[in-house]
């Protein structure tokens, strides 16, 4: 988000409208956050956790496209350059773009391919944590946006540190680097985090205190 500073205006435009500056969002408002939505779809398209996805094995022969492949072989989809990045689908792939995603009526476009399809594996095997992930990173970005600006941190020059589009070249790839910093937009959102650990606080106390009752 460091690195597109207008996605984040979009976004508090949107959790402005739909939540106000005197609260969280909710699980109840991810419906009508539909920008936040296409945020977190371009984040998985953009820079997919599993580039690769998970290897599986041929149970039996296979062919694709003329190829025979032998039972037994490890087969590696090609989740991000062949598939999430492919310009028929996305066009202008490695430009992070989350209005790729909504249509005219400003909802989610059904006819562009949905990255969580992808991002997520396939078949027998896809994840069966998808929706449990695409809500949580979905309510977090929501708060996160909410409340705090991000911006990219300085280096010890005193100058913006470079942000990098890598990822890790690791089997489940990562941000290379993070230098950012995250400050509240304004005083009702910092009351807002401040609130929230009060209220956290208060919980832990009665549970000690609970405890101990036991
Ligand atoms: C951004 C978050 C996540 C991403 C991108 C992700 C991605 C994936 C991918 C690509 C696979 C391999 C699918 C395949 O073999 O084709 C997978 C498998 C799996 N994921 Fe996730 N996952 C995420 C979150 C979660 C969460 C939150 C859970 C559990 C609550 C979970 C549980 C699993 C399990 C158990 C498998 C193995 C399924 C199997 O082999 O039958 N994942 N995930």
């Amino acid at each position: 988000m460091a690195k597109f500073p207008e996605v984040q205006v979009k976004a508090r435009g949107e959790l402005g409208a739909f939540i106000g500056s005197s609260r969280l969002p909710e699980f109840d408002d991810l419906k009508n956050l539909t920008y936040i939505r296409a945020i977190v779809m371009e984040t998985l398209r953009w820079m997919p956790s599993a580039p690769l996805g998970l290897p599986h094995c041929l149970s039996q022969d296979d062919e694709y496209k003329g190829y025979h492949i032998p039972g037994g072989s490890l087969v590696f989809a090609n989740v991000c350059r062949g598939i999430l990045h492919n310009p028929n689908d996305y066009p202008q792939p490695e430009v992070f773009w989350p209005e790729r995603y909504i249509a005219h009526d400003g909802q989610i476009d059904s006819s562009v391919r949905d990255p969580c399809t992808i991002a997520f594996g396939f078949g027998r095997r896809i994840c069966p944590g998808s929706d449990y992930a695409m809500n949580l990173i979905t309510i977090c970005v929501a708060s996160i946006l909410h409340v705090f600006h991000i911006e990219v941190d300085v280096d010890e020059f005193g100058q913006p540190a470079k942000l990098s589009s890598q990822g890790s070249s690791d089997a489940i790839s990562a941000p290379t680097s993070f230098p950012i910093h995250l400050t509240p937009h304004s005083p009702e959102a910092a009351s807002l985090v401040r609130d929230i650990e009060v209220e956290y606080e208060d919980k832990c106390f009665f549970m000690e205190k609970s405890e101990l009752a036991d």
